[in-house]
């Protein structure tokens, strides 16, 4: 019979190894997933040139949440690991408070593992974990990407979160924590009736008797997952042949965005929308289907803080300029989280929007290939009143607006979502 302990080491040894010695971050909350992830990582660095730091994220939410972290701490030391607490205060009393606190959780872990040179954080995500978030998009009538679930691996910025549990059943991993005599904590909200996700899991057991199970859910989020990749390199090889950025406005070909197929024409329309607006999240699925609409038709529409304009040959999306209008920054700030403006500063000059008012000093602008349009949305440099330079419209020596955001993130999102 094959000794479980070991198949978790090989399951989990598989996601890290084998490759050169690395350093990885493991999050822990105290709770019996994540706890038994930490415990089988131990193992395996026991033997194997695998590094381990560990983290415990206090939400301030609950009082015992302190001490629950310092358990953790103590079995980190105790396996002779490194460990830290962060601390989140950033709750305002408004909005979903679990999205948020998931949210400041990946924040924090992500700038944790910069700090501290961890390329990698294993999170303790279980098939439980993956049948719950199937359901609860399910109830959102999500598409093909939210129905893919949580990906085993995902990559934010120069960080990769993994989940090397995703497959396990969460019964198995308490079943391993009782062999080893290790104590995990029952998180008291995982009974709270008040979260959609501890009503899901109550529903779950209900819907198993049916068939929906667990591992029937995990196996149809893992077949969506396919279907989704399989559009997602269709809607980059076509952003390749219809896309072109032109300064901070992307633009397709409009002859060739008509011929797409819905869908791939949906998604490069929400990577534009994200891409020029830098926004975190994609517009509503029925105002991209209107967007869509509008393109097809032909007359354009504004959303998500940018504008879709059509000519004869393009579809143009641009930042709309009354989004950006209220945005003001100084020497070596960033504006809009994507201009940065280098010249001659000086004392009492300021970045704004270019605007229409501020379009209208600038004669030449004609000559930057860029519409009107669009260039009311772009940076440029004021004195109080008084237009000093318009790098995109020709106007003011000496000015130039470097674009922060890379126009190879446009496509290689297209591959990731
Ligand atoms: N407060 C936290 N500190 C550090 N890591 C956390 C924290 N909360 C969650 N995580 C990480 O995210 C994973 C999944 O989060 P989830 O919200 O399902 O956690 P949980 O319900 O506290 O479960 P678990 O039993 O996995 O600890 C955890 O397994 C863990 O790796």
């Amino acid at each position: 019979m094959t000794d479980p302990d070991a198949l978790f080491r090989e399951i989990v040894a598989g996601h890290f190894l084998p490759g050169p010695p690395q350093d990885i971050g493991v999050a822990v909350s105290g709770g019996g997933d994540s706890l038994a992830l930490l415990h089988i990582l131990a193992e395996i660095a026991r033997t194997e040139a695998l590094g381990l730091r560990v983290v415990t994220v206090d939400h301030g939410l609950r009082p015992a949440a302190r001490d629950e972290a310092e358990k953790v701490g103590e079995q980190a030391r105790a396996l002779g690991l490194d460990h830290d607490i962060l601390t989140w205060t950033g709750w305002n009393g408004e909005g979903n408070l679990q999205d948020q606190a998931r949210r400041a959780r990946y924040r924090l872990l992500a700038e944790w593992a910069r700090l501290h040179g961890l390329r990698t954080v294993a999170l303790g995500h279980t098939a439980e974990d993956q049948a719950e978030t199937f359901l609860m998009r399910l109830a959102r009538s999500a598409g093909t990407d939210g129905l893919s679930g949580m990906a085993v691996r995902r990559r934010e910025g120069s960080v990769t979160f993994v989940r090397p549990l995703l497959d396990q059943r969460r019964t198995a991993l308490r079943g391993y924590l009782e062999r080893k005599g290790i104590a995990w904590i029952d998180d008291p909200s995982n009974e709270d009736d008040r979260f959609e996700r501890i009503r899901i899991r109550k529903a779950l057991d209900e819907l198993s008797g049916l068939g929906i199970t667990v591992s029937a859910i995990s196996e149809t989020a893992r077949n969506i997952a396919s279907v989704r990749s399989t559009l997602a390199w269709y809607s980059f090889s076509e952003a390749q042949k219809l896309v072109r950025i032109e300064a901070g406005d992307i633009v397709m070909a409009r002859a060739g965005f008509r011929m797409l197929q819905p869908e791939i024409a949906r998604r490069l329309l929400i990577q534009a929308l994200l891409w020029v607006s830098g926004a975190e999240y994609a517009p509503r699925r029925r105002s991209l289907a209107m967007a869509l609409e509008a393109v097809r038709s032909g007359t354009g529409m504004t959303l998500h803080g940018c504008h879709i304009s059509l000519d004869q040959s393009d579809v143009r999306i641009t930042r709309e300029a009354g989004a950006v209008a209220g945005l003001t920054a100084r020497q070596g700030q960033h504006w809009d989280g994507r201009w940065l403006l280098i010249g001659p500063w000086f004392d009492g000059a300021g970045i704004r929007a270019l605007g229409e008012d501020g379009l209208a000093q600038c004669p030449d602008w004609r000559g930057a290939g860029l519409p009107f349009r669009s260039l009311a949305g772009y940076p440029s440099i004021w004195q109080g009143d008084r237009l000093v330079a318009a790098p995109h419209a020709g106007f003011g020596e000496g000015w130039t607006a470097k674009l922060l955001r890379d126009g190879d993130a446009f496509f290689s999102a297209l591959l990731a979502h």
